[in-house]
């Protein structure tokens, strides 16, 4: 299927999970990501969720990484440019949605791209060679394209991968590792 085709698939299918299902499911995720070797880094790169979207909440993933003592990374967006600018997350961080309803650091101490170990990727739909298909405006593509080539970039699905994304670009950057609620996926 194209990435179109797909992110209509996925929206709806999406739309279908109770607000339950979205909290049920995503501890799921992060139960699975536990046991990974995964790790022994140190800055890691979290998408905070939109609701309204019913996005895998990284609330779980959050914990088991201030459990670890890690780094955490989290960006805020600029639709103009579609460049993220990306923050160390502490106590004192300042969390405030945009006009996308993405919950952004207001500001905070910036963190360059090259500092990032471990990129937890939000997604639609991904494929079994490990592409994957966003909302289309290219924010990941570039951020990845980025950060240092042996960053571990990891996808975050409530569904299973599917055969094929047909229409792929030069510059999709490809996941090493997909987590969905039965599966690891390494690609
Ligand atoms: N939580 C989270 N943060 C993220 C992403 C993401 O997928 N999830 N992104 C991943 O790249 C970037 C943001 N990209 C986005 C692009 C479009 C829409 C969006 O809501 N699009 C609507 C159309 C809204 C409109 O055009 O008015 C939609 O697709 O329904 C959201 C995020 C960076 N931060
Ligand atoms: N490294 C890059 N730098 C600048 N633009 C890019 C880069 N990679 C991809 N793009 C552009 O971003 C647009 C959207 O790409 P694509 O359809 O793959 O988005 P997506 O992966 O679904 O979205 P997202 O990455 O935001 O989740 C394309 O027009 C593409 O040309």
């Amino acid at each position: 299927m194209t990435k179109k085709e797909l992110r209509q698939k996925y929206k709806a299918l999406r739309k279908q999970l109770t607000d339950y299902e979205v909290e049920e499911y995503s501890l799921e995720i992060a139960n699975q990501l536990i046991h990974l070797d995964i790790w022994n880094r140190n800055f890691y790169h979290l998408f905070l969720p939109i609701e309204s979207q019913h996005e895998v909440d990284t609330e779980f993933i959050l914990q088991v990484l201030a459990g670890k003592d890690k780094d955490v990374v989290v960006s805020k967006s600029d639709f103009e440019t579609r460049e993220m600018t990306h923050f160390l997350l502490t106590d004192n961080t300042k969390i405030k949605k945009n006009e996308y309803d993405i919950p952004e650091p207001v500001d905070g101490l910036e963190v360059p791209v090259s500092k990032i170990d471990v990129v937890f990727v939000p997604l639609l739909a991904y494929d079994v060679n490990g592409n994957r298909v966003g909302y289309g405006k290219g924010f990941y593509d570039k951020f990845l394209s980025e950060c240092q080539p042996n960053v571990l970039k990891i996808g975050l699905s409530f569904f299973e991968a599917e055969e094929l994304i047909s229409d792929v670009l030069p510059t999709d950057i490809q996941l090493d590792i997909c987590v969905s609620l039965t599966t690891v996926y390494n690609f």
